[in-house]
């Protein structure tokens, strides 16, 4: 008997006949003798119609009853999802973050799991139900709920996955695979059969929001191979593994672009040393992840340091940098909502000279203005123009053949 732990983002339980569709899948799971687990996520867009509704009560709610309303977004899918086996003759039993006790460490909104007690999962499935679990919630030391973050729940089902030591881990959205690009934007992106977790990491860390990022890590860390597919069709998807082939790495396996990022140039701040450190200290300090950062000399001793930010934390930037105006007396800090950050990704640029001049020249080539570049090993990322960001993802995967990368 085998265990397969799955999840059904909310792209596949968006509505009655999919949900009826996911009970399907699952009997036929359980039926050809697996024990099943099946995490789910809300409906649809219920999760940002829960943003937007408490949005129209305030801008600066409490992050413990942020995660209170949000979590009950699963909590309707895993009952509807268990009554809809039940209605075919099946047994099922659903159960939210507090009850399968996936304990998360305090920090509302972007909680981190540390441990998963596996004891009720464990009996229920030995009383041969198929248990359904709420993702993307668990629950702190102070038994309050917590979120892990938008698309949290990739990483509830690698961490069950994991917890159980699980035969299959398999994750099912809208699309059949992990792909070159977004789909949506390169109509003629291709199907990866397989992509190693540093590459599909950097992808999903990058804008490919297919996997959350820390569920790619988690996996990475338990060397648990992930299945990626399409909850809609039968059709092969993409496994998620490690990297067993040393030689013959694509330079490039697929470009990401990310609209959740801000940039922020702070101008005229002194040329001293030490001001840059405590900048971004204390932006680090109140929990401002920064992403790109460039530097610019201009004139009479005077620096502008510009940096990119996830959009969210806009207020908590602007905060922080009011606060420490004074006292690194720069003049004025700037804030440009307008950019999107286009990356390419492979193992096998950091053996290949010119990955990078291939990339801004295609830029120039198509009148796509950089404002910034940042490059790690296997990636580099370049900040645009929002409004180019489709255009420039058409124009990478064109550039390095993308469409031609199972050949
Ligand atoms: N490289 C990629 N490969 C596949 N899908 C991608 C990629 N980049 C972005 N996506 C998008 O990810 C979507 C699936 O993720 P998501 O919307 O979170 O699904 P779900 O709600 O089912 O979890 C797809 O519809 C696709 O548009
Ligand atoms: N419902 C949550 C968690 C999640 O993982 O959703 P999805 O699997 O639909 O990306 C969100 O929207 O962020």
């Amino acid at each position: 008997m085998s265990l397969i732990v799955q999840k059904y983002g909310g792209s596949s339980v968006a509505n009655p006949d999919l949900i009826k569709n996911v009970a399907r899948r699952v009997i036929e799971g359980y039926e050809e003798g697996n024990q099943m687990v099946v995490v789910v996520s809300a409906m649809g867009d219920t999760t940002d119609h829960l943003i937007e509704l408490m949005g129209n009560i305030t801008d600066d709610p409490d992050p413990r009853e942020v995660d209170m309303l949000l979590t009950t977004g699963e909590q309707v899918s895993i009952a509807l999802l268990t009554m809809a086996i039940h209605s075919l003759g099946y047994p099922a039993i659903s159960l939210t973050g507090s009850q399968m006790k996936i304990k998360t460490n305090e920090k509302h909104n972007q909680a981190m799991i540390t441990d998963v007690d596996t004891t009720r999962l464990r009996k229920e499935l030995a009383e041969n139900k198929i248990v359904i679990v709420a993702g993307f919630q668990g629950i702190n030391d102070n038994q309050d709920f917590t979120t892990l973050g938008r698309g949290g729940s990739d990483t509830t089902t690698v961490a069950v996955a994991a917890a159980m030591n699980a035969n299959r881990c398999e994750i099912y959205s809208d699309v059949d695979g992990v792909y070159t690009a977004d789909p949506r934007v390169v109509s003629d992106a291709s199907k990866l059969d397989s992509i190693s977790y540093e590459e599909m990491l950097e992808l999903a860390n990058l804008g490919a929001n297919v996997l959350h990022p820390r569920a790619v890590e988690l996996a990475n860390n338990y060397n648990l191979e992930l299945y990626i597919a399409s909850s809609f069709n039968k059709t092969v998807g993409t496994i998620v593994r490690g990297d067993e082939k040393m030689e013959g790495k694509k330079n490039v396996v697929g470009a990401a672009s990310d609209l959740g990022e801000i940039k922020i140039t702070v101008e005229r701040v002194p040329d001293e040393p030490g001001i840059a450190g405590k900048m971004f200290k204390a932006l680090a300090d109140a929990g401002v992840n920064v992403d790109m950062i460039i530097q610019n000399l201009q004139r009479d001793e005077l620096n502008d340091i510009t940096f990119t930010i996830n959009q969210e934390q806009e207020k908590l930037a602007v905060k922080v940098l009011n606060k420490i105006k004074e006292k690194l007396k720069f003049d004025n800090y700037t804030i440009d909502q307008d950019v999107a950050k286009i990356s390419i990704v492979g193992a096998g640029m950091q053996s290949t000279p010119g990955i990078a001049a291939r990339m801004f020249t295609s830029f120039g080539e198509n009148d796509i203005n950089i404002e910034m570049i940042t490059t790690s090993e296997i990636k580099i990322s370049c900040l645009i123009k929002k409004e180019e960001a489709d255009k420039a993802l058409n124009v990478l995967h064109k550039e390095f053949q993308l469409d031609q990368i199972n050949n």
